[in-house]
């Protein structure tokens, strides 16, 4: 259960169908490689909060198996659980108690918890998120976003290998997300291996190392996020007010799918012999475009999303 390859939550034609035949997983094979961020990314409905349900045995897969730290699931849960955090749903808070209560209270609720270390890994907790100074403020005063550490402190009581925390960041406004993946990064630095979903494409570029990304209840890719981008290709994309004298060129080189927004022209790079860059902005210039900026994208998750569906990534909700 040590080795660094070693992946901390694999998955084999893990599938979940509802009462009705609906299919909310369909066949996932997942591999989580220890000491990753890995973010499990997929529009609302795509099944993943059916996905962490199976993996923490809340729920029965209708086929297909789960192993979490190398072990079976539902089969290991209780050898297994204590030495994973989990956040789903929000936590479940006393508003009339302090933050510091709630997780006595919490930890006490823990048949696995030591009540002689209780106080003390509570304090320990409490730091760990930045709360260390409201913890004696009562929990209906906290703001969304320090509810939610405080969620996730209550995910720490104990020393983790793995933290499964489904769709963190939702509802918090831009700063509480950023404190949360803050705190996400520097658990990792710890070396806790942290699963997430989301369904914000920047918010997987921003914290997580790898992922996987759903569609539908099915897998459509999954790898490092550096992998996945630089496997899409990026678009090139040139500002200019002379957006009409800049499309022929740009065709003339083999660039492909032209379109002009406002005073950006942007088109995909040919795939073989791509031409130079500089041959091309020179062109550009010989061809009196005045080019105020030039280059190509980074190609983000969202294309990749887009190039595996054909659809786009419905980021509402
Ligand atoms: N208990 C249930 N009974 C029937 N269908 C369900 C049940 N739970 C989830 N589903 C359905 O399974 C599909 C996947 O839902 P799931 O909650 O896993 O998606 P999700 O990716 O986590 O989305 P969200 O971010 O909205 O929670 C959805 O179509 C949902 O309606």
């Amino acid at each position: 259960m040590t080795d660094a390859a070693e992946a901390v939550v694999e998955t084999s034609g893990l599938t979940k169908r509802f009462r009705g035949g609906q299919v909310a997983v369909d066949s996932l094979e997942l591999s989580v490689p220890r000491g990753s961020v890995f973010g499990f990314l997929g529009p609302n409905g795509s099944g993943k909060t059916t996905t962490i349900r199976m993996l923490l045995g809340l729920i029965e897969p209708s086929g297909g198996t789960a192993r979490l730290l190398g072990e079976p699931m539902p089969r290991a849960a209780r050898q297994v659980l204590p030495q994973v955090g989990a956040l789903i749903e929000g936590p479940a808070l006393y508003g009339f108690l302090s933050g510091r209560d709630n997780l006595l209270r919490y930890d006490a609720a823990d048949p696995t918890a030591d009540p002689r270390t209780r106080s003390t890994r509570v304090s320990e907790a409490l730091e760990r998120v930045g709360l260390a100074a409201a913890g004696s403020k009562k929990a209906k005063a906290y703001s969304l976003g320090m509810k939610q550490r405080l969620g996730l402190a209550s995910a720490l009581l104990q020393p983790r290998q793995l933290l499964i925390l489904d769709e963190p960041t939702n509802g918090l406004d831009p700063q509480g997300m950023r404190e949360i993946r803050t705190l996400v990064r520097e658990l990792a630095d710890d070396g806790i291996t942290v699963f997430l979903s989301s369904h914000l494409l920047d918010e997987i570029e921003q914290v997580c190392s790898h992922t996987a990304v759903m569609s539908r209840g099915k897998l459509i890719t999954q790898g490092t996020v550096a992998e996945m981008s630089a496997g899409a290709r990026g678009r090139l994309a040139v500002t200019t007010p002379d957006t009409a004298e800049a499309m022929p060129v740009l065709k003339e080189h083999g660039v492909t799918d032209v379109t002009v927004s406002g005073d950006r022209v942007t088109g995909e790079m040919p795939a073989t012999d791509p031409p130079d860059l500089a041959d091309l902005n020179a062109a550009l210039v010989r061809a009196d475009v005045r080019v105020r900026a030039f280059g190509v994208e980074r190609a983000s998750l969202e294309d990749v999303f887009v190039a595996l569906t054909g659809e786009g990534f419905d980021v509402a909700g």
